[in-house]
């Protein structure tokens, strides 16, 4: 299996549905947060971040969420627009939910942190009602991120989104995202992400996020080739699991493998990679590159945005990328 492919008459390219939350990342870096005193606000929350690096890199994105009714809210759907994602798939809370804030501590390059502040959030009150069914038909794919199943009634948003890109031709992308303060207990989270990766075309995670989902499942001995293997039976085209530094492999449901190496990379934070990842490789697909290349252009754009102070303001734009991967050997 080299290839994926995708609908070739829909306008765009990946509706993304889930959290638009701020990061607050330390400017004071290589301390723990007690001692940091100043923060630089960015758009932050992973969906938000995958959207905005595949619109950097010329896609055409949307986005279907929940914002808060402030200043914050209103500041993250400026941000998206100037990035030319479409944003009338987002709603607005009228409840009083707050917008989610994501601390980030960098301690050290390799020793980072994310402090979550996230009771009563915007962004996990998304109704079903307010799915856009219209956005998600004309759209090539569908990216869910995990930690929108973690309440209801963002959980209902999400499994409706899935039912509608089913119908419609959609492929799902599904990036597993587990954050665990998000979720109540690991018996649920596993039964949610179940739910979700069982109508999915392309699932991404760590080793470690499929260990949670994989908790009744056996694979006591943690093997990739065993973990991509139970979801060909469903939708699954293709199964990435992410190693950090070490890479990440991805396989195929035809029984194929590929191992994706990195590239050197001045880390300032880890956080983003997954993301940045994320974009480049379904960015990839979507140009009906094979897997490999795919993977190495997501490990290129995690690289950048590692070696940068944010997530979503530093994705990259594709020269930026193609000049890199110039530039360096990948290791
Ligand atoms: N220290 C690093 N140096 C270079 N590339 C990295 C590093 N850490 C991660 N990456 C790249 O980012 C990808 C995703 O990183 P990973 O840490 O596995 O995901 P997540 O951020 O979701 O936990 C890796 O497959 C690799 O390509
Ligand atoms: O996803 C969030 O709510 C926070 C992100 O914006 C954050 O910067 C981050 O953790 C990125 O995650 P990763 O790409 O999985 O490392």
């Amino acid at each position: 299996m080299e290839r994926v492919s995708f609908a070739a008459d829909k306008p765009l390219d990946l509706v993304a549905i889930g959290r638009l939350c701020i990061d607050l990342n330390a400017n004071e870096i290589n301390r723990p947060m007690e001692e940091t005193m100043t923060f630089t606000k960015y758009v932050g929350g992973s969906p938000a971040n995958i959207a905005i690096g595949m619109s950097r890199l010329d896609m055409k994105t949307a986005f279907i969420g929940k914002v808060a009714d402030d200043q914050m809210g209103r500041f993250i759907l400026r941000y998206l627009r100037d990035n030319g994602i479409e944003t009338k798939g987002v709603a607005t809370d009228r409840t009083g939910a707050v917008t989610g804030l994501a601390f980030t501590e960098i301690k050290s390059p390799e020793d980072c942190s994310i402090l979550m502040y996230r009771d009563n959030v915007a962004d996990l009150k998304l109704e079903p009602g307010e799915v856009n069914e219209g956005l998600i038909a004309s759209s090539k794919t569908l990216l869910v991120s995990g930690t929108a199943l973690a309440k209801s009634p963002s959980r209902e948003a999400v499994l409706l989104a899935l039912r509608y890109a089913r119908k419609h031709g959609t492929k799902v992308v599904f990036d597993i995202d587990y954050r665990p303060y998000t979720w109540t207990n690991p018996q649920e989270t596993a039964i949610y992400y179940h739910a979700a990766a069982e109508k999915s075309d392309i699932i991404i995670g760590t080793r470690e996020e499929f260990d949670m989902l994989e908790q009744f499942d056996g694979n006591a001995e943690r093997s990739d080739e065993a973990t991509a293997a139970q979801w060909f039976g469903h939708h699954a085209e293709i199964v990435v699991v992410k190693h950090g530094k070490e890479g990440s492999i991805a396989y195929g449901k035809d029984g194929s493998s590929r191992r994706g190496s990195i590239f050197p990379a001045k880390v300032i934070k880890t956080f983003g990679a997954g993301d940045s990842y994320a974009a480049g490789f379904i960015y990839g697909l979507m140009k009906g590159w094979p897997i490999d290349r795919s993977m190495e252009f997501g490990s290129a754009c995690a690289s950048i945005v590692i070696s940068s102070h944010s997530c979503s303001d530093a994705m990259p734009k594709l020269d930026q990328v193609e000049d890199f991967m110039r530039s360096v050997k990948q290791l």
